[in-house]
């Protein structure tokens, strides 16, 4: 097997609470045990609902975050064991990352050929005559006409905006960008051009791109591979194509019930309760206190890594039945809700 581009082996990243006295050892697990490979030029996806980690795990990736404890590798080097500077180098070169809001990205104050060349001159790239030739192609690259080269932010639009945080994450030829919310701020109308944008550059390109949205339609579209988060934990990871009929985890399954557009009739399966609190996650399986499957074991036992398949992987001690409809999973569910039961 090829060295993967980034290895996480039980990676854990928490944070005091911002509310804890000084004295408290309460603790956010905003990242636990996650273990995941990413391979070169692949697509990943992360979806979950808010709060389950999917922004932590993407700074983790990009080597801003550093693990609580677990090992981040880039192409087989334990990032954290490094120098500093050699890990700024190799973060700071070999990945880019591209940021919800555009507009808070950017510098307001410098014009786009200025942000454009920022990473340039900060990598030493090239000289200063490279710098500029490398800064038209960049804009050219990402469609931006050259005549915004001497505009502000400011006077763009959010599309051109967030194809100048595009241009400025591939300025140094990065392998791996990370969109976090790529499009969530953008008028829906430029998403789209967005979101094909970013595939287009990928493939042009040979990049590894790692898509963190809420919207699982997109993400499903965009990726070779989805992982779905819970309270911290990857709970599932799956080929895209697996998603959503094929998924055995039964919050992968209801994430995707209510997406429009993945099912006719969309038959949202429904879960009881808020997602827990991240600070005092739930005993044995985190997603037991609102999965309609639950039992003792959920209440005592975290499950084990469970395969499906090929890149297919799953916790769970009560997985969905391969080919067992969203319509019988919503059915199941709304019956458990009925008949209130004391959840473990
Ligand atoms: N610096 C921090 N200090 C304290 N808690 C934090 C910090 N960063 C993240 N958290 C907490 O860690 C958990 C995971 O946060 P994270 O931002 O990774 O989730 P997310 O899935 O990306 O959420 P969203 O979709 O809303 O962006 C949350 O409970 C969050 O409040």
């Amino acid at each position: 097997m090829p060295t993967p581009l980034i290895e996480l082996t039980d990676v854990h990243v928490t944070h005091k609470t911002r509310s804890g006295t000084p004295l408290s050892r309460d603790r956010v697990h905003a990242l636990t045990a996650a273990d995941l490979t990413l391979a070169p030029a692949e697509t990943l996806g992360v979806v979950g609902e808010s709060g389950c980690g999917k922004s932590t795990l993407a700074k983790v990736l990009v080597g801003v975050q550093r693990p609580t404890t677990g090992t981040v590798s880039f192409e087989g080097s334990d990032l954290w064991t490094m120098s500093p500077a050699a890990r700024r180098t190799e973060i700071g070169t070999r990945t880019g990352m591209i940021f919800q809001d555009p507009s808070t990205a950017l510098n307001r104050r410098l014009p786009i050929r200025q942000i454009l060349r920022d990473p340039l001159d900060v990598h030493r790239r090239g000289t200063p005559r490279d710098r500029e030739a490398r800064v038209r192609e960049l804009m050219s690259l990402v469609g931006l006409p050259k005549a915004l080269a001497d505009g502000l932010p400011g006077q763009l639009s959010g599309g051109q905006r967030q194809r100048v945080a595009i241009a400025r994450a591939l300025a140094l030829e990065p392998d791996l960008v990370i969109a976090d919310e790529p499009t969530s701020a953008l008028d829906v109308s430029v998403r789209a051009q967005i979101l094909n944008l970013l595939l287009d550059l990928k493939e042009r390109l040979g990049l590894a791109l790692v898509f963190v949205s809420h919207d699982i339609q997109t993400v499903r579209r965009m990726s070779d591979r989805v992982i779905t988060m819970y309270l911290g934990r990857i709970v599932e990871e799956a080929p895209a194509a697996a998603i959503p009929d094929r998924a055995r985890h039964p919050y992968t399954r209801a994430l995707f019930s209510a997406t429009p557009g993945l099912l006719d009739p969309i038959d949202p399966i429904p879960l009881s309760g808020p997602v827990p609190s991240a600070t005092r996650p739930p005993s044995g399986c985190p997603f037991r206190t609102r999965c309609w499957k639950a039992d003792e074991m959920c209440a005592e036992v975290m499950p084990g890594v469970e395969t499906a398949g090929a890149g297919h992987r799953f916790r769970c001690h009560h997985p969905v039945a391969e080919g067992q409809s969203s319509h019988e999973l919503a059915t199941q569910a709304a019956a458990t809700a009925r008949t209130p039961r004391e959840r473990p």
